[in-house]
């Protein structure tokens, strides 16, 4: 089977500072990939390098794309770039101030990426959005309403829900329950875990909270000073680490 996106010898730094260092792995249609890693540790690095937030000054992203095969999206133009983060992928912020267009209804918000992907017919928008803001536990009776007027959970979930409403293949998510109380982030990861497995979403997803990882992520990286220490399968990674800063990072979350 062919990966969805292959990475290889992934590297970025900043002046004499290593970001991410010779990074590389598979990721497959439907599987979600875990990266943590504590402060500082190179995972937003690696994930806005994947993205393309933050050009790598080396290495190779390949994905494989529905029209071209095989294709290394960092030699790709700019706008075919632009394209393939609006169609096929998505990027979850972990302040959805970042990822919502605050002056804009909730409904504008889901039905604006819509139309970026060439939808125009007024009321299928509307009626996309609507069943969108269902899909993540919104009541309809608010589309009119702007985000601000919105909780910190209800923002996510909108953020949510304006990323999957185009139907990516490949959504990138930068801690996406950080930031919330702990009851909201509970019922936040249980949605998110049931939209991927429904849609069969392949996730690249960015925290250094272990239970989002174990609840979320088939396979594991865990990454010290930029580079990748230690991966696997989420549940051997978690419950039998090997490399010592994997048993530290896991053994500090158990004492607490
Ligand atoms: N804009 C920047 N300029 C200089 N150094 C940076 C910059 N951004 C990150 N770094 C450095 O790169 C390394 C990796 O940082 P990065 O933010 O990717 O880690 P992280 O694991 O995502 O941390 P956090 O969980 O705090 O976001 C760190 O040493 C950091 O100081």
């Amino acid at each position: 089977m062919t990966p969805l996106l292959s990475v290889r010898n992934l590297g970025k730094s900043y002046g004499g500072n290593i970001g991410c260092t010779d990074v590389s792995f598979d990721l497959f249609e439907g599987e979600v990939m875990g990266i943590v890693g504590e402060s500082g540790s190179g995972k937003s690095t690696l994930l806005n390098c994947l993205f393309g937030h933050l050009a790598p000054d080396e290495g190779e992203v390949i994905y494989s794309t529905r029209a071209e095969g095989l294709r290394d999206t960092l030699t790709m133009s700019e706008p075919e770039r632009r394209m393939l983060s609006r169609t096929d992928w998505a990027f979850v912020h972990q302040n959805p101030r970042d990822g919502l267009r605050l002056r804009v209804s909730a409904g504008g918000n889901v039905g604006e990426r819509l139309m970026a992907v060439g939808a125009r017919h007024y009321g299928g928008i509307r009626e996309a959005a609507s069943d969108w803001l269902e899909r993540v536990e919104i009541d309809t009776h608010r589309i009119d309403d702007r985000p601000a007027a919105f909780s910190g959970g209800m923002q996510q979930r909108l953020q949510i829900a304006r990323s999957l409403v185009s139907g990516p293949r490949l959504v990138f998510m930068d801690e996406p329950t950080g930031g919330l109380d702990v009851s909201v982030q509970a019922r936040l990861l249980d949605l998110l875990r049931g939209l991927v497995r429904r849609m069969g979403l392949s996730v690249i997803l960015v925290t250094h909270d272990l239970a989002v990882v174990r609840l979320l992520a088939d396979r594991v990286m865990v990454m010290k000073g930029g580079r990748v220490v230690e991966a696997g399968l989420t549940d051997q990674v978690l419950d039998d680490p090997q490399h010592p800063y994997s048993q530290l990072l896991v053994s500090s979350v158990l004492q607490v």
